[in-house]
């Protein structure tokens, strides 16, 4: 084989083997919410509060307009029974609609979700049984739509693999004990209707999860740096705000660290740009390997400045860690474009939150701190006072 087509061969072979990993990775993203940050939750929490809050509000309404349609359907001695059950389920959906406590937090979003998909099966199960109980079929007025509707509904929420699957059992599971009452569980028709709400689910949850990806997809875009893949300054305010109000509320330390890699530009003019990105990348890892997992933020401030914010710790503690890294440096050699592997260091400031300090302050301490790192030599760790 020729040097030329070797390489041709090389090159197609990693970008399959990168597009194996892009597609494990995206499955793996979507398959439970356990891998995504607890920013990126705080985010779906509110979307889905938003859209289970709008779709609550749109089914409360239309109560009583379906109480029109009942009376054009529905025999005369079943209208107030079901127009009762309506009131009832039109109640729960304007309760639901206005319970706004805690609308970032992923627990209760999951249980605002399964409060609406119970509502509607509530009003399901009551109605049915009222229709069977007076000798009607429960598809009389369409009824026996309502499995379904309840179906489609969740292609309107971001959901993972596990949290569409679920949903889906969950209907179904209702729909077999809807059959039990009316005796057609087993049956062709009972049959065909489980059949029929299982693609459904299928297609509505395939659509659920396209939409919780496309929304990682955004997430990510918007708030991540394209270089090293940490947060980018913008989202590390937000956060860093949020993080600081969460300690306060819960009476514990809150650290940052400010890092700025040592001489970056005579780095630059040396090897050239394209190495000093390498750099920057490479130390980016460094920061994430000692980054506890979903706790500390981890962002490039801008250039080659850096930022880690250590909810919970204190100066000493957030010293020691911004210690550990700055001997990780050691340990790190990048490869240049032209071949020479070379070293970088990193000077670090670090400060604690104090009681009468805002964000600009914080930040202002752990600058003085780095500043003064710079101003004793560089490849140095400095706590504020
Ligand atoms: N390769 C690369 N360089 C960058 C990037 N962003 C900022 N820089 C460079 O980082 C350098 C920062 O240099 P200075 O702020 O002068 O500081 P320094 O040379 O690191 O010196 P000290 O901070 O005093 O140790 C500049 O040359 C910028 O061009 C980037 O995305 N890629």
């Amino acid at each position: 084989m020729s040097v030329s087509s070797a390489l041709v061969k090389n090159k197609k072979k990693n970008i399959t083997s990168s597009l194996e990993v892009m597609l494990i990775e995206t499955l793996l993203d979507v398959s439970r919410g356990k891998r995504h940050s607890r920013y990126f939750n705080q985010t779906r929490s509110h979307f889905l509060f938003r859209r289970i809050r709008i779709i609550a509000l749109l089914l409360a309404l239309v109560q009583p307009a379906w109480v029109l349609v009942d009376y054009l359907l529905l025999p005369q001695d079943m209208l107030q029974s079901i127009a009762i059950a309506r009131a009832g389920a039109a109640l729960g959906c304007i309760a639901l609609a206005l319970w706004g406590f805690k609308r970032y937090n992923m627990k209760l979003a999951q249980l605002r979700l399964i409060l609406l998909v119970v509502i509607l099966s509530a009003f399901q199960t009551v109605s049915s049984s009222m229709l069977i109980g007076h000798g009607y079929e429960s598809n009389v007025a369409g009824y026996h739509f309502f499995p379904f509707m309840i179906m489609t509904m969740m292609a309107v929420f971001p959901l993972s693999i596990l949290e569409a699957v679920g949903y889906t059992a969950f209907i179904l599971v209702i729909e077999y004990a809807t059959q039990l009452v009316r005796g057609t569980a087993g049956s062709v028709e009972g049959i065909n209707s489980l059949w029929l709400l299982g693609v459904l689910g299928l297609i509505a949850g395939w659509a659920a999860v396209n939409q919780l990806n496309m929304l990682l997809g955004l997430y990510r875009q918007a708030t991540r740096d394209p270089l090293t893949g940490l947060a980018n300054r913008r989202q590390a305010m937000e956060q860093l705000s949020g993080d600081m109000k969460l300690m306060r509320e819960k009476s514990k330390p809150l650290s940052v660290l400010l890092f700025d890699l040592d001489k970056f530009k005579s780095f630059n003019d040396t090897y050239g740009h394209a190495a000093g990105d390498i750099v920057l990348q490479r130390f980016a890892k460094v920061m994430r390997k000692f980054a506890r997992k979903r706790l500390d933020l981890v962002c490039r401030y801008g250039g080659e400045e850096f930022l880690m914010v250590l909810p919970g710790l204190d100066a000493e503690q957030a010293g020691e860690v911004a210690e550990k890294i700055r001997l990780a440096c050691y340990d790190e050699q990048v490869k240049t474009p032209t071949g020479e592997r070379i070293g970088f260091t990193t000077s670090i400031g670090v400060a604690e939150l104090k009681a009468e300090d805002t964000i600009d302050s914080l930040l202002q301490h752990s600058d003085d701190a780095l500043y003064e790192a710079k101003g004793t030599g560089r490849d140095k760790v400095k706590i504020a006072d």
